[in-house]
């Protein structure tokens, strides 16, 4: 068995419980109340560009110039991807949210920075797998089961396409390679890394859903 069937197994349940928000959901059937998505998509861009960093970070530690190339491209794709949600939908949408990182924002993205800097190049890119993986399968999820027309189409078609297929096909290529090279002991942490950024997928959707804040 490969060692990303290993961690779609371990984090199936919370697969689940993603796939079955009431955000995703409503996405799909094209309900979601629009000031959920704006909240989304203002959360969204601060998370893209602390992603592309993280991306970025993990990179300088492959053990090929091939895989430093592969991380920085998905850095700069990162970032290109940011700056599209800038140009369309916060012209579209007048997203006037200035209160920084949502609590669930705040957490992912730190955990990814500070995983990126201190922990190895195999925990890393361990960390980093479920956006590019949990995102393509939600994609491909709404694409096929979607209301039609669905406001929230661009977004769908972004995650469901091909560009960024290959994008995750690459990523679970590397991650197995890595895997098949290292010790039980680092494949335990690479695991629990995948497990960890899967749940905060889950906390970051729910956290657009409830539009969540601190609070004091
Ligand atoms: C929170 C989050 N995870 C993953 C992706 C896909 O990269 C995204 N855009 N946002
Ligand atoms: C995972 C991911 N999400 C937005 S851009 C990106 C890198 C893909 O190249």
């Amino acid at each position: 068995m490969k060692f990303t069937d290993h961690l779609w197994n371990e984090a199936l349940p919370v697969y689940n419980k993603i796939q079955e928000h009431p955000f995703n959901q409503e996405m799909m059937a094209g309900t979601l109340p629009v000031e959920k998505f704006k909240f989304y998509i203002y959360q969204d861009s601060l998370y893209l560009a602390e992603f592309a960093k993280a991306l970025a970070t993990a990179g300088t530690k492959a053990g090929t110039s091939q895989e430093l190339l592969d991380f920085l491209q998905f850095a700069q794709n990162a970032i290109i991807v940011e700056r599209i949600l800038h140009e369309s939908y916060f012209k579209e949408y007048v997203i006037d949210f200035d209160g920084g990182k949502a609590p669930g924002c705040f957490a992912y993205t730190n955990y990814l920075l500070s995983t990126a800097a201190y922990e190895s190049y195999e925990v890393s890119v361990a960390a980093l797998l479920p956006c590019f993986w949990i995102y393509k399968k939600i994609g491909d999820y709404i694409y096929a089961n979607q209301a039609s027309p669905n406001p929230y189409q661009n977004w769908i078609d972004a995650y469901a396409g091909e560009e960024f297929a290959a994008s995750v096909e690459k990523a679970l290529s590397i991650c197995n390679n890595l895997a098949d090279q290292a010790s039980e002991t680092v494949r335990g942490k690479m695991t629990e890394a995948y497990l960890n950024a899967s749940k905060l997928e889950y906390v970051f959707w729910d956290s657009a859903y409830q539009l969540e804040n601190w609070k004091v």
